[in-house]
């Protein structure tokens, strides 16, 4: 059952404290809780004054079609002076007026959505689904290997059961360099993970939170200059390997991984490269004692003459090695040039795709970037607020904003083509890790998965996946990653984006 009413001023358009099903519970669903009068885990709120800004828009309405009228009225007749122009004005109000409906149609019913993660947390306590976090890179030359870690670590540090957590950098560009800064990382995490959730620091990038920070909290000020040390330590060796542009043997000793660098590999010629360096169910700990979330090395194989479809191509390799290794339910995708700023989205995520009544309607929950590096003033709109602030919030009036390609959680069968039905949670909560395998057979096993002619003949990257049809990257870059999620595919699904809580979760 629906139904609205008005809390706090703001119009509630769902609320469904009963879960809203007149199904039988499964034997889970009784033990979770589920469907017991539950309250929904996010509300989604229409603009505060939308009636004012309509009737305004509306005035505005009345007036561009009265001079429309106007014109149509008072052509001059043939011969007489100014026709001309009258008629080319009228043709510019026209398109003018046709542009300004066009822009009032994504600013006429903005929503906003409110979770509520106290509610996730009582309700679901850790029984959380397993997050797999796919970090990109493509060149350690434009995108510095320091910029790639700071990323992963920040994303390593999200709060959320470290156990479910697992963090696959997918490195296009094949580099040994990239290679070593993930596995300075590897190391650096099993003291800045702990660092983070002790005195609840952010941003959870090292690199901008001590650009930012000039002293430590004051219970921990000591703690605090240790790691700061550390990791000034970690960031000299990493870009001193990275402009000397070789990693030495000294420090090709300390890894095995770099066997793979031995041979005549070069980056856009080299076999399919899978390294687990945190293997999260081998009980690999951090400096505390907690279990460190999985971290993975992927790249995958290249030849010189086939095409590998850019980050569409990445993507989808990633999708299939996590699905060998840690198989997580719930995927975030994002570019190696932003950060994590905001340690708490992955259970505002949860909040959408886990509420009861919704969650099965949701198809991607989109995090805005909020950029670090446009000038002053922004005299050009580099940071593209608008977009993020206003036109996404427009287009989910009326379903969803568009995929614009990273800061993307997505469920896992979502991408790969699955039909939603109102059990989709339980999928989330219940899926099982491999823990038979060794490292070494899942890192074989997921190799195969990413050989150049692993997609041939099959419907990867067309049906299935992120497509590949619009990669004539960069000119495409924004459509390149739009999903296989054909309305065949997916038929119930809406979109969704955050909004103010989240805000700024994502800088770069
Ligand atoms: O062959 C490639 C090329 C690029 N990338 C990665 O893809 C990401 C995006 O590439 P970038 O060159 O940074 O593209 P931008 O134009 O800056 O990014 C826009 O376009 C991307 C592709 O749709 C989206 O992911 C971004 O959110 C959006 O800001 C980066 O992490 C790259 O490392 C690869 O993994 N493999
Ligand atoms: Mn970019």
């Amino acid at each position: 059952m629906k139904w609205s009413f008005t809390c706090q001023h703001k119009q509630i358009l769902s609320h469904r404290p009963n879960g809203g099903r007149n199904r039988e519970r499964t034997k889970q669903e009784r033990e979770m809780g589920v469907g017991e009068g539950k309250l929904p885990l996010f509300e989604t709120r229409v603009r505060k004054g939308r009636t004012l800004y309509q009737l305004y828009a509306l005035s505005v309405l009345l007036s561009i079609c009265m001079i429309l009228a106007y014109r149509a009225l008072h052509i001059p007749a043939d011969g007489e002076k100014g026709r001309w122009a009258w008629i080319g004005l009228s043709m510019a109000e026209i398109w003018f007026g046709f542009y300004w409906i066009l822009t009032q149609s994504l600013r006429w019913n903005l929503v906003y959505h409110h979770t509520f993660k106290d509610r996730l947390s009582t309700r679901y306590k850790n029984n959380f689904p397993g997050v797999d976090i796919f970090v990109c890179t493509a060149d350690p030359k434009i995108e510095p290997p320091i910029m790639v870690i700071n990323t992963v670590l920040s994303v390593m540090a999200y709060e959320y059961p470290t156990e479910k957590l697992s963090v696959y950098l997918s490195d296009d560009g094949g580099s040994d360099i990239t290679f070593y800064a993930l596995l300075e990382a590897s190391r650096f995490a099993k003291a800045w993970i702990p660092f983070c959730k002790k005195y609840k620091i952010e941003p959870r990038s090292p690199g901008a939170y001590f650009k930012e920070a000039s002293s430590g909290p004051d219970d921990g000020l000591r703690e605090w200059l240790d790691i700061k040390r550390l990791y000034e330590e970690m960031e000299n060796n990493i870009n001193s390997v990275a402009n000397s542009g070789v990693v030495n043997n000294d420090i090709r000793k300390q890894h095995k991984g770099f066997s793979e660098w031995s041979g005549t590999a070069t980056p856009r010629d080299h076999q399919p490269i899978v390294k687990i360096l945190i293997d999260g169910r081998d009980g690999a700990r951090d400096f505390e004692g907690n279990v460190l979330p999985t971290l993975v090395y992927m790249a995958r194989e290249k030849k010189l003459h086939r095409h590998h479809n850019f980050k569409a191509g990445a993507m989808n390799s990633l999708l299939r090695v996590s699905s060998e290794i840690s198989n997580g339910a719930l995927i975030l995708n994002v570019d190696c040039d932003m950060y994590s700023n905001n340690s708490e989205t992955i259970k505002d995520a949860l909040c959408f795709f886990m509420d009861e009544e919704k969650g099965h309607e949701v198809a991607f929950i989109q995090l805005p970037q909020h950029f670090n590096n446009v000038t002053k003033n922004d005299l050009y709109g580099n940071s593209i607020l608008a977009i993020s602030e206003i036109d996404f919030h427009g287009l989910d009036g009326y379903g969803g904003p568009l995929y614009v390609g990273s800061g993307c959680y997505h469920r896992r069968e979502s991408l790969l083509g699955k039909k939603y039905d109102q059990t989709h949670k339980l999928e989330l909560v219940a899926r099982e890790r491999d823990y038979k395998s060794t490292s070494l057979d899942l890192e074989e096993r997921a190799k195969n998965l990413i050989t150049c002619t692993f997609e041939d003949n099959t419907q990867w990257g067309n049906e299935v996946c992120v497509s590949h049809s619009f990669s004539v990257y960069p000119f495409f870059s924004l459509v390149q990653g739009h999903l296989g999620r054909k309305k065949k595919q997916i038929p119930m699904f809406n979109l969704s984006i955050m909004n103010k809580q989240q805000k700024n979760a994502l800088k770069g």
